[in-house]
């Protein structure tokens, strides 16, 4: 028997797609490949950012009691009210800054007559890239770069000394197309979890000291075990 959503996920255009034009092979190999680059870049992003964002809550639990106080009376299934949350969204933020789930990649090339960037030259048709790690701890964009401190994105902008250093969607033609769902993916679960459970790690976790010592860049960033203990309030 077929089953038939009344509310469609995004698995099920893919799939009605695959049946209309199976015949095709040029279109199912397009198919193929928005199938995958959807799947990575909607799951292999929000995933590790939600797991960088626990880290640090568990590392830093007062911003983790500051949002649970932002928390108090307001519905938290609300993403519109979620989004207007000061604390939830600079701590947002901050993990983002420090640790990007995509750490490197870039799809940018320069033109085939070459680039000068800063005064070097890049030759033609090179990938270059911006690498969103490095970006995030520039002393020339952020003071005291390697602190974490949520305030930095609402009531103490004085930190943040050049706002283009921040970009964990990218910026321009090819940017993040999911940026709005994936924050608001974001804000829902934090709110739901804050709301309900205190977060430590878990003994024997050395403060996480794993999560950016066994980080990888592969693609998306992978990071190193991250044990955490949730205790219901
Ligand atoms: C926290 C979560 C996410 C982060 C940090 C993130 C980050 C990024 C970055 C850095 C890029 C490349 C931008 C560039 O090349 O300039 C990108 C592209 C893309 N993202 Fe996301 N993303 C996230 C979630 C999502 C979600 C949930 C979806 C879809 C449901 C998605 C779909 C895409 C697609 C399709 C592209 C390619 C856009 C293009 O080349 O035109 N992303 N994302």
């Amino acid at each position: 028997m077929k089953k038939v959503l009344s509310d469609r996920d995004i698995a099920s255009w893919f799939i009605e797609d695959y049946e209309k034009h199976r015949s095709d092979p040029t279109r199912a190999r397009w198919l193929s490949g928005d199938t995958a680059t959807l799947v990575v870049a909607g799951s292999d992003t929000t995933a590790p950012s939600l797991t960088l964002l626990f880290y640090f809550l568990a590392r830093y639990p007062d911003h983790a009691e500051k949002i649970h106080e932002e928390l108090q009376e307001i519905n938290i299934e609300d993403p519109a009210l979620l989004s207007t949350l000061s604390h939830l969204n600079g701590t947002i933020n901050e993990a983002m800054r420090l640790l990007p789930a995509v750490l490197t990649f870039s799809s940018r090339v320069t033109p085939p007559e070459g680039l000068v960037i800063c005064g070097i030259f890049i030759p033609g048709n090179t990938k270059v890239c911006a690498p969103r790690y490095t970006i995030g701890r520039l002393e020339t964009a952020y003071v005291n770069p390697h602190d974490f401190i949520p305030e930095r994105w609402y009531s103490r902008p004085e930190l943040i000394k050049d706002k283009r250093a921040f970009a964990p969607f990218g910026i321009g033609r090819t940017s993040c197309v999911g940026r709005h769902l994936a924050l608001a993916q974001i804000r829902l679960l934090a709110a739901a979890l804050v709301s309900r459970y205190r977060v430590r790690f878990a003994p024997g976790e050395n403060w996480g000291e794993a999560v950016e010592r066994d980080m990888r860049d592969q693609l998306t960033a992978q990071p190193g075990p991250c044990r955490l203990v949730f205790e219901r309030r």
